[in-house]
């Protein structure tokens, strides 16, 4: 499976949300990270033959998607930002009736809801009904509709949105069972929802890719370092002013300071090991708070 993006670019009016991208997905997951507003909709929205490129392709296998029709829909499974559900349905009811309406023969429906709701873990909700269900059971919900045609893409936008740790870490595992022989484009703006299962993990800013690829890989494309340093209280406000600071811990005595800085920050800072949150701040601080952004 090989999906391509042809210098995609989608406008609205004079808008470009999305902005001449080019980029190649095969198996594995790929992780989509920005801020609002970054495109990250609007790109899924494309790969979903909801909205039509303003120019440029995506080809499936070297074959364009909007031609495809439902050859490419029957590869796809999608769990939009805000999925409709039917609030008065069992999950079991809900579940039955999409995949009437994907077209799953009823005794293949039967069959691959119960293995569906097993796999997600809603067995012991089968038959509460979906209004009644905690964010984190409908969002499972969601991913089990996207997956029961047994797609070979699946697109899943912010789908830990809302989510506690608990039930994030459960869908963080879920995401890498789910990716074994397909390809999963997963959008968040949390970044460890993707830092440890994403393949390749995309940065994406205004519409563009700004950087691509493993968390390691663009850990190391930060041309700068990341130190700690322990100051007093007093200091923090200048320190701030002068330097991106991706994290501050409180003590009694004075605040340790994470800072992302080429140079020093003061003589007694040590240098540490960079995280994929850096990177995040780094490329992303303006729209993150920070006036001295990277792009
Ligand atoms: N139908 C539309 N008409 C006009 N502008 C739009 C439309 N859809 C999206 N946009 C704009 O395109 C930009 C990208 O939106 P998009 O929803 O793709 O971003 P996103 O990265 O998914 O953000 P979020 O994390 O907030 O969902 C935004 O500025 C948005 O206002």
């Amino acid at each position: 499976m090989e999906v391509k993006f042809n210098d995609l670019t989608k406008k609205f009016g004079n808008f470009t949300a999305v902005d001449h991208l080019t980029m190649t997905m095969t198996n594995g997951v790929y992780g989509l990270l920005g801020v609002n507003g970054a495109g990250k909709t609007t790109m899924m929205r494309m790969l979903c033959t909801l909205l039509k490129p303003t120019s440029g392709s995506i080809t499936c296998n070297g074959k364009d998607i909007f031609e495809m029709d439902s050859e490419y829909r029957n590869l796809l499974g999608y769990l939009p930002q805000d999925f409709g559900f039917y609030p008065e349905f069992t999950v079991q009811d809900y579940l039955m009736y999409i995949a009437s309406l994907k077209g799953v023969r009823p005794a293949v429906a039967k069959k691959r809801v119960k293995e569906l709701i097993s796999k997600v873990g809603l067995s012991k909700v089968t038959n509460r009904k979906m209004k009644k269900l905690s964010g984190g059971m409908k969002r499972r919900a969601g991913i089990a509709q996207a997956m029961l045609n047994n797609p070979a893409i699946l697109v899943l936008d912010e789908p830990t949105a809302g989510l506690d740790p608990n039930e994030r870490i459960r869908f963080r595992n879920l995401i890498s069972e789910l990716s074994e022989e397909r390809l999963v484009l997963l959008s968040t703006h949390i970044v460890s929802d993707i830092e440890y299962i994403a393949n390749q993990i995309w940065l994406m800013k205004d519409g563009k890719l700004v950087r691509s690829g493993t968390s390691d890989e663009l850990i190391r494309t930060m041309p700068v370092d990341v130190w700690k340093c322990f100051v007093r209280k007093s200091a923090v406000s200048s320190m701030a002013e002068k330097y991106k600071i991706s994290n501050m811990k409180a003590e009694s005595d004075g605040v340790e300071l994470r800072i992302i800085s080429k140079e020093k920050p003061v003589p007694e800072a040590k240098c540490v090991e960079a995280s994929l949150e850096d990177v995040f701040l780094y490329y992303f601080g303006e729209k993150a708070g920070d006036k001295n952004a990277e792009f």
